[in-house]
């Protein structure tokens, strides 16, 4: 195992003022399925002690359909979405009374945040999300967010709550997010092999290409190592440095300890709305775009005009979110379009002056349009 380094991240994580930590279903609930109670218990401490010395906690907990599988009688994580959602129904509820009791010990009130994908998805129910998120913090309440599982559909579920953390820390602007896990560390291999070894510090894409991320899980959670590296990504290209720790070692990983992967942020800060633009909105077409039209967007950052144009996918409505690609395919930003699908095919590739005097604007203004990293 390499040796321990401190990083930027450490630090950033033992100093932060607001810090959104996310905690797996496997390091909540027992293998028979039911919430292990000592183990939340000594989260929360950790936690409550963050919150004693001024730090804004945000708490994105899983654990819903782990804990349904119990009191339902089920002998294993349920597969189908029916029976996922009832266990999410009874698990929650358990879920949330666990951590109302766990925190009264600290006298913290925990105010309680199920969101869907689509409350990211959708412009006004992000802002809310916010704003309710923001109200808790300065309330002196710990937040505790998870998907709203048995609302959710197949087709728009985050499915696990990696990247629902990763959003949530953009959107109550964290100084840092902790993901914590039953592993202690992102590995080059299978953690349970003798030969592999823990990534202590990931700077860039070159030190996660020498991860053999398995997708395998730990049984009880669903995303796995590559739903964690996923949300670091978004976390870190968007501003924000992500330790991933065990929960085991909770006390330790909100300290400047070494341990841990540490993932250095790597882009700047994104303002909510261009976060949102860039990785919540959901695009309802893609307009793909000569070599000159990308490196005009995406180096230059100038608007998109219509005569780097090649192509219209998709039906959507001026004010939608478009994708962006290059002439291979790839999405290389994603922005406002501010004509309607219909009206493009017949202004693809004219020069701004060519068209009528109604149509003579941005296909996507620079203002609305996003660079992807
Ligand atoms: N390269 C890797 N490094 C660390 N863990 C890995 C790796 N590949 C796969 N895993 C597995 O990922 C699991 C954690 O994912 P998951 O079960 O979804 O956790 P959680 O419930 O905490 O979200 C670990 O138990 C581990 O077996
Ligand atoms: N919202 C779901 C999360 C699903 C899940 O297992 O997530 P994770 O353990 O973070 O991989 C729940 O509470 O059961």
């Amino acid at each position: 195992m390499n040796a321990p380094t401190s990083s930027l991240t450490r630090h950033a994580v033992s100093v932060a003022k607001r810090l959104v930590v996310k905690v797996g279903s496997s390091s909540l609930t027992t293998a028979g399925g039911g919430l292990d109670a000592e183990r939340l218990d000594a989260i929360v401490d950790t936690l409550a002690c963050r919150v004693a010395a001024g730090t804004g906690v945000v708490l994105v907990s899983s654990g819903a359909i782990a804990a349904g599988i119990a009191p339902l009688k089920l002998r294993r994580r349920p597969k189908d979405l029916a029976t996922q959602q009832a266990a999410a129904s009874v698990g929650q509820q358990a879920l949330a009374h666990a951590y109302a009791e766990s925190f009264a010990r600290y006298q913290l009130t925990v105010g309680q945040v199920l969101l869907t994908a689509d409350d990211v998805a959708r412009r006004a129910h992000y802002r809310n999300a916010q704003r309710t998120l923001h109200r808790l913090l300065t309330l002196d309440t710990v937040p505790v967010v998870n998907e709203n599982d048995t609302v959710a559909t197949n087709e728009i579920r985050f499915g696990d709550n990696d990247r629902l953390a990763a959003m949530v820390a953009h959107l109550v602007g964290a100084d840092a997010l902790v993901l914590l896990s039953d592993v202690d560390a992102l590995y080059d291999g299978d953690p349970r092999l003798p030969e592999s070894s823990a990534i202590r510090e990931v700077h860039g894409e070159k030190d996660l290409e020498a991860a053999k991320i398995g997708d395998s899980s730990s049984g009880l959670g669903t995303g796995g190592m590559v739903s964690k590296v996923d949300a670091a990504r978004l976390a870190c290209t968007s501003g924000i440095p992500v330790l991933l720790a065990s929960a085991a070692e909770s006390g330790r990983a909100l300290g400047p300890a070494d341990t841990g992967t540490a993932f250095r942020a790597r882009g700047s800060r994104l303002s909510v709305r261009r976060f949102w633009l860039a990785h919540a909105a959901t695009a309802h077409g893609r307009l793909w775009l000569d070599e000159g039209a990308v490196t005009a967007v995406v180096d230059r950052r100038r608007s998109l005009l219509s005569a780097g144009i090649t192509g219209v996918e998709g039906a959507f409505h001026g004010g939608d979110v478009v994708e962006i690609a290059d002439p291979h395919g790839t999405v290389v930003a994603r922005g406002l379009c501010s004509f309607d699908s219909e009206e493009l095919p017949e202004l693809v590739g004219r020069s701004t002056h060519e068209l009528p005097d109604d149509q003579r604007r941005e296909v996507v203004h620079a203002d609305d349009l996003v660079p992807l990293p």
